[in-house]
């Protein structure tokens, strides 16, 4: 696991993370969200040790960085997927990162393979496209095979097979028991592959919360009724004290009241439904509404933007790989645990 505890960075006057504690637990796959300029890659840079805190502490499975011997075997990073020296081929970038990791050449292949780079193995890096880069800055965060595994924005550049490539080798790595901690500012993207939460807003801890959670505490939930017996619904509903706002489409809008006892209030006055829908708004409008006041970099000429106040359904919650999809493949070498 990764563990901070008052984690601060100073660049001069400016406060870039501010005494950040958190915890980034095994086995589940923790999102990092926070506005432009929150704070999110410099905290990364500080668990890696490239960077160092004004004050506080990262341990890395109870350790400081620095305290790791052979520290790619312990975590993985994606940080920027173009940090490649441009001349190197894939399979000699790769080879030089594991010969002073100590890690066994054959993994290059290896890694290659599971990002699907092996037929450009020895094509020189600066040809690459961005989401060739990605694939390859990804081989190298899993080349020692750590426990621990950091990507910043790692769909940056993907395409869509891509991208459901990442999230599923995401999926896969946390189900072994890994720690996996991923920024992105693809709020569809993050809803889809994170289980757990943690926000931060101008270097400040603003939330650490599983998904489901977060999305209940910084949204609003009602549910959606349409009748074509909308005065003698009404009528009903007034009776038992609920209040039904009118929306667009002939439908109303109920705040508090669960849809099964609506559901049941109707079915009892035998009125007809033609909608009954819980309404819950996506992580992007619950992520806008906590962080409307911490954003940094704002548009409409420095007016803050607008903040949804239209639900609308959530999006579909993690749930495994798809069937009969690809799992990543290659993984699995178990040269690090014959090594002890
Ligand atoms: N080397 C540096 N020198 C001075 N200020 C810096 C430096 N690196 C980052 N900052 C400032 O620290 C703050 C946090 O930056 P950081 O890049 O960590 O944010 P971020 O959340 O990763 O942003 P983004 O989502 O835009 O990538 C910003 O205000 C940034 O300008």
């Amino acid at each position: 696991m990764i563990e901070l505890e008052g984690l601060t960075k100073h660049y001069g006057d400016k406060v870039a993370v501010d005494h950040l504690t958190f915890t980034v637990r095994p086995g589940i796959i923790t999102g990092f969200l926070g506005p432009n300029g929150a704070g999110k890659s410099t905290t990364m840079r500080m668990m890696l040790d490239l960077d160092n805190p004004t004050s506080g502490t990262v341990r890395i499975d109870g350790k400081h960085y620095r305290q790791l011997e052979d520290p790619l075997t312990y975590i993985g990073a994606l940080l920027e997927a173009k940090a490649v020296h441009g001349g190197r081929s894939a399979a000699n970038h790769l080879l030089c990162l594991a010969q002073s990791n100590g890690i066994p050449r054959g993994r290059v292949g290896e890694v290659l393979e599971m990002v699907g780079l092996s037929s450009v193995a020895r094509k020189r890096a600066k040809g690459f496209s961005l989401g060739m880069g990605q694939r390859l800055g990804i081989a190298a965060a899993l080349l020692g095979d750590p426990q621990v595994l950091l990507f910043d924005e790692p769909v940056n550049g993907l395409d869509p097979e891509g991208i459901h490539w990442i999230r599923n080798l995401m999926k896969h790595l946390a189900a072994q028991g890994r720690t996996v901690f991923v920024s992105s500012h693809l709020m569809s993207e993050m809803a889809l592959t994170a289980d757990h939460l943690v926000v931060i807003g101008q270097g400040r801890l603003m939330a650490d919360t599983s998904m489901k959670d977060f999305i209940h505490q910084n949204s609003r939930s009602y549910v959606r009724m349409r009748s074509p017996e909308q005065q003698k619904l009404l009528d009903v509903l007034r009776a038992e004290g609920i209040h039904a706002a009118a929306a667009g489409g002939g439908a109303l809008e109920i705040d508090g009241v669960p849809a099964e006892r609506l559901g049941e209030l109707a079915a009892a006055h035998h009125l007809t439904l033609h909608e009954l829908s819980p309404q819950q708004a996506s992580l992007e409008e619950a992520f806008m509404r906590l962080t409307a006041g911490s954003v940094e970099y704002h548009a409409h000429n420095g007016e803050p933007v607008p903040v949804p106040t239209t639900a609308v359904p959530a999006a579909p919650q993690p749930a495994g790989a798809r069937p009969g999809e690809p799992q990543p493949t290659g993984w699995g070498t178990d040269w690090q645990r014959k090594r002890s």
